[in-house]
């Protein structure tokens, strides 16, 4: 519980944990009053202010409205560290490493699917492996196979026939961390990794089909290639058994550097290493190559999302117009240049639980979306709706151009069994018009809607806090969970 901690309401959108103890700077959370007695039942206030007490930390330590208790940082956590003085941990980062949400947008209206939603929720979950250990048996790849994968993320798949040139353009980091470096990978990941490349996983990884429901700005929709009762498909998944791995392999080591450096931590869950210490760039190069397997994995789906729609509605690719809206990664530690007191600044910005959000006229946006900004995606629950939204220059400003990532959990995995008891949640969700195909015993049970806050909620904080800006909302039809 965070009950001690102080917080002092800045405006309908803005809450501060004051700079007191060790903390070298403040907490500002984002979020609403009515989130706060929530907020409170778990350790993630306290753990917004522990982050406040890592070396280099600049500006202050930042959670966004779908705020939760994670490992060490909150989920839903943003904090920059200056490249000289400050660290890199693995907490900041979390265990799925680029885990992150891809849509993809079509030329179909809704009703063009009307009746065929059962054959392609059957046909994906034929085609795309999911559930706890998914493995496609029929994609082993040897080890220097998977090195490739590993340094050239996304634009491996592309190479290798899962996809075109054009997807990568659509991809944050054009689907590719610079810096990976596969042979710092272990054994075990590799291992782990090799036959788990294009499989959903677990839990909350989901495909999903979905149309859009509302528009908010129709200039920037069309922008985005979106229209009113157009078909979507969205993906949300990460790195697998890999990254998992690669985690756990480097919190070991960032415990032991905790030491050597002598940090003062207030959790050993926030072990680090100052990012221009060899531990320290070890794990950035590592991540990056777990993010590029993640970045891999998706593109891989999304080619067998499109032979889906193929198959089922006999339509050719020309036809379905099955293309990326764009790929964002929502678990990773990115360097990045911000500018801090008026001047640029490089930094080691950690996201964890939280999506870049940057502006239009953005460098590091891609060109076909300069005039919009960076497309943000954010996905709600299975059986409510989850949004498109854009980046602005209000979140350059104050969250080093981050926003949120989802709703965020409110239930435990335990609770949400413990609601859904005695329920049948694939029938409640049939009766109102959407399929669901979960592949783990009890997977649907502890992912009803309930688990997580109304995602309305935390867009609206983020919208009307000016750090992104809403563009559609997107109501599901079809969902297969992992
Ligand atoms: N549209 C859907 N959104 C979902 C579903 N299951 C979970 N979610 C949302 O995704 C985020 C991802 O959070 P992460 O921390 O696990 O990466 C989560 O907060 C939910 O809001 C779903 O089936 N469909
Ligand atoms: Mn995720
Ligand atoms: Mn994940």
């Amino acid at each position: 519980m965070s009950v001690g901690i102080k917080l002092r309401q800045l405006d309908a959108y803005r809450w501060e944990i004051p700079q007191e103890g060790k903390m070298r700077t403040r907490g500002l959370i984002f979020c609403a009053a009515e989130m706060i007695p929530a907020l409170r039942q778990d350790q993630s206030l306290q753990q917004v202010a522990n982050v406040a007490t890592l070396p280099g930390i600049v500006g202050p330590s930042l959670a966004m409205p779908d705020i939760h208790w994670g490992y060490g940082f909150p989920i839903g956590g943003v904090a920059a560290f200056d490249l000289a003085t400050g660290v890199v941990s693995p907490g900041g980062v979390g265990y799925d490493i680029n885990c992150g949400v891809r849509l993809l947008r079509t030329d179909l209206h809704r009703s063009e699917i009307a009746g065929l939603v059962q054959e392609l929720v059957d046909t994906l979950f034929s085609n795309i492996p999911s559930g706890l250990g998914s493995r496609r048996r029929d994609f082993k790849l040897a080890p220097p196979t998977l090195k490739d994968v590993l340094r050239y993320g996304a634009a491996w798949a592309v190479k290798n026939g899962f996809g075109n040139a054009d997807d990568l353009l659509h991809i944050e980091a054009g689907g590719c961390i610079k810096g990976a470096d596969p042979e710092l990978i272990s054994g075990q990941a590799l291992e782990r990794g090799h036959d788990q490349l294009g499989t959903l996983g677990s839990g909350n990884h989901f495909t999903e089909i979905g149309y859009v429901q509302e528009i908010f700005d129709e200039t920037l929709a069309r922008a985005l290639g979106v229209f009113l009762d157009q078909v979507t498909v969205i993906i949300h998944t990460g790195s697998r058994g890999l990254g998992h791995q690669v985690c756990d392999d480097h919190i070991k080591k960032l415990l032991q550097a905790s030491t050597k450096y002598g940090f003062d931590l207030p959790d050993r869950q926030l072990c680090c290493a100052p990012i221009q210490s060899p531990e320290g760039e070890e794990y950035l190069a590592a991540m990056a190559a777990a993010a590029n397997f993640a970045f891999a994995n998706r593109q891989i789906i999304t080619h067998w999302v499109r032979e889906t729609f193929q198959q089922v509605l006999g339509l050719g690719p020309k036809a379905l117009g099955l293309e990326l809206v764009y790929d964002v990664a929502h678990n990773i530690a990115k360097i990045e240049t911000h500018t801090v007191n008026g001047r640029p600044q490089k930094l080691c910005v950690h996201r964890k639980g939280a999506t870049r959000a940057f502006p239009a006229h953005h460098p590091e946006v891609p060109a076909l979306y300069q005039e919009t900004g960076q497309p943000v995606l954010i996905p709600g629950d299975m059986g409510r709706y989850s949004y498109l939204l854009v980046g602005t220059q209000q979140a350059m400003e104050e969250t080093f151009g981050s926003t949120c990532h989802g709703a965020g959990r409110i239930l435990s995995r335990h609770q949400a069994l413990k609601r859904a008891r005695g329920r049948s949640i694939v029938k409640e969700l049939a009766a109102q018009g959407i399929i669901i195909r979960g592949a783990g015993k009890g997977t649907v049970a502890e992912e009803i809607p309930e688990a997580y806050k109304d995602v309305e909620q935390v867009v609206e904080v983020v919208h009307g806090a000016g750090i992104s800006r809403k563009v559609a909302k997107l109501h599901p039809l079809g969902v297969i969970k992992g």
